[in-house]
């Protein structure tokens, strides 16, 4: 059996992005598998729009095509395949994009390294249970980060989700799935500052503006430093205390004992460990091309003790963390809300990825019809 789904397909990726007319993604009407055993189906309720997706689109992040995109995203369990007994149908869950088995070397480091069985399955495009649940006229297109929500349904492993109770709304279920997971991680879980030290967040996306609020909710005075002066008011507004372009951070000599770099590119991963303190900790969560390289000192690591950590998907236990963000933001403590800067519908795609590409947005959010 299968269901008949409309979902937003990245045919060939387009390396002239941003502003090329090129149009890579459209919509179309799959086929999806019903669940296999571990597996769930479920109605999408909110997607955002994450720079990962758009590191496909352009190329910069090589995966297989055709690929149905989104990685961030909420729903609510329809169907329950074998076996599963740990969700029922009805139940809100945050999709996270990296399955976690639980039992290989990589899940035993509490979620420092990405397990191994999830990213192997990420990498090739399939679920962990082995092969794609998406076709279209006969052919297979592949699921992106095991997720793939841009589309009104899908077929997940159980180890892809968490369930929240039915308080947390879809828009802030879906942005916990990347954006605080993994800015709200860099921060608590790679980062760790200690009481009274400042953070500081160089590149203020969708991340990077996770890690501000999570920071200020954890009780840290938080430093914004992006190359986009819209971005830098748009941190004041959500608690920033002080906000820099690079240029004038260095100029300034602002600096931080914890530093996380959420832009992704290779200048800002410099501007990062410059604006470490001697002792510090830089946390990079951003994911440039294959080929970019940075230039640092080595000397500035030994001289001055400093650290630099990698953090993906916030070196998180999604099981652990998101029940930590709900309670924050159950407190007004952590406004999630205020990541998303507008809605899209499905077919405006495109545009979306456009606006994301020039700095125009931090998080847009597809919803979905949610009545039954
Ligand atoms: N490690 C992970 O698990 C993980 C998860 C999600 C996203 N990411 C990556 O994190 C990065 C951020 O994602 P996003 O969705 O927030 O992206 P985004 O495009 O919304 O934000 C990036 C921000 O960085 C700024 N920027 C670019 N170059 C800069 C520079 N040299 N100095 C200062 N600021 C600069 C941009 O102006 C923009 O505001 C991307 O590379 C994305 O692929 C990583
Ligand atoms: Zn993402
Ligand atoms: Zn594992």
């Amino acid at each position: 059996m299968t269901t008949s789904i409309r979902g937003v397909v990245l045919e060939r990726t387009d390396a002239e992005r941003p502003f090329a007319g090129s149009r890579p993604l459209t919509v179309s009407t799959l086929a999806l598998d019903d669940p296999g055993p571990g597996e769930i189906l479920l109605r999408i309720e909110a997607a955002g729009v994450c720079h990962s997706d758009l590191s496909v689109v352009d190329g910069n992040r090589v995966r297989p095509v055709p690929m149905l995109l989104g990685h961030e995203a909420a729903g609510i369990v329809e169907g329950l395949g074998d076996g599963v007994d740990s969700l029922a149908v009805g139940d809100r869950v945050v999709m996270t994009f990296l399955p976690r088995c639980g039992e290989c070397d990589h899940c035993r480091t509490d979620g420092r390294l990405p397990c191994r069985v999830g990213s192997a399955a990420n990498n090739e495009g399939s679920l962990v249970g082995g092969g794609s649940r998406l076709h279209r006229d006969g052919e297979t297109v592949h699921h992106h980060l095991g997720v793939s929500a841009f589309a009104t349904h899908a077929v997940v492993s159980t180890t892809s989700v968490v369930r929240v109770d039915q308080d947390v709304p879809a828009d802030v279920a879906a942005l916990l799935g990347c954006a605080v997971l993994t800015g709200g991680g860099a921060v608590l879980n790679a980062g760790r500052p200690r009481e009274g030290d400042a953070v500081l967040v160089v590149g203020l996306g969708g991340v990077g503006m996770a890690a501000v609020l999570v920071a200020k909710a954890t009780g840290h005075r938080v430093i914004g430093v992006d190359a986009l002066p819209s971005k830098l008011s748009l941190a004041l507004d959500l608690g920033a205390d002080e906000v820099y372009t690079p240029e004038e951070a260095e100029e300034k000599v602002v600096r931080a004992p914890v530093v996380i770099e959420a832009a992704g590119h290779p200048r800002a991963f410099e501007t990062a460990v410059a604006l470490t303190t001697p002792g510090g900790t830089t946390v990079t969560v951003g994911l440039p091309r294959p080929d970019a390289r940075s230039s640092i000192s080595p000397l500035t690591l030994t001289a001055e003790a400093r650290t630099i950590v990698g953090s993906y998907l916030g070196s998180s236990v999604p099981s652990r963390d998101i029940p930590t963000y709900v309670d924050l933001w159950r407190k007004g403590l952590l406004p999630v809300e205020r990541l998303v800067s507008s809605t899209v519908p499905l077919d405006r795609l495109n545009e979306a990825m456009d606006a994301l590409a020039a700095g125009d947005a931090l998080r847009q959010l597809i919803v979905f019809d949610t009545t039954p």
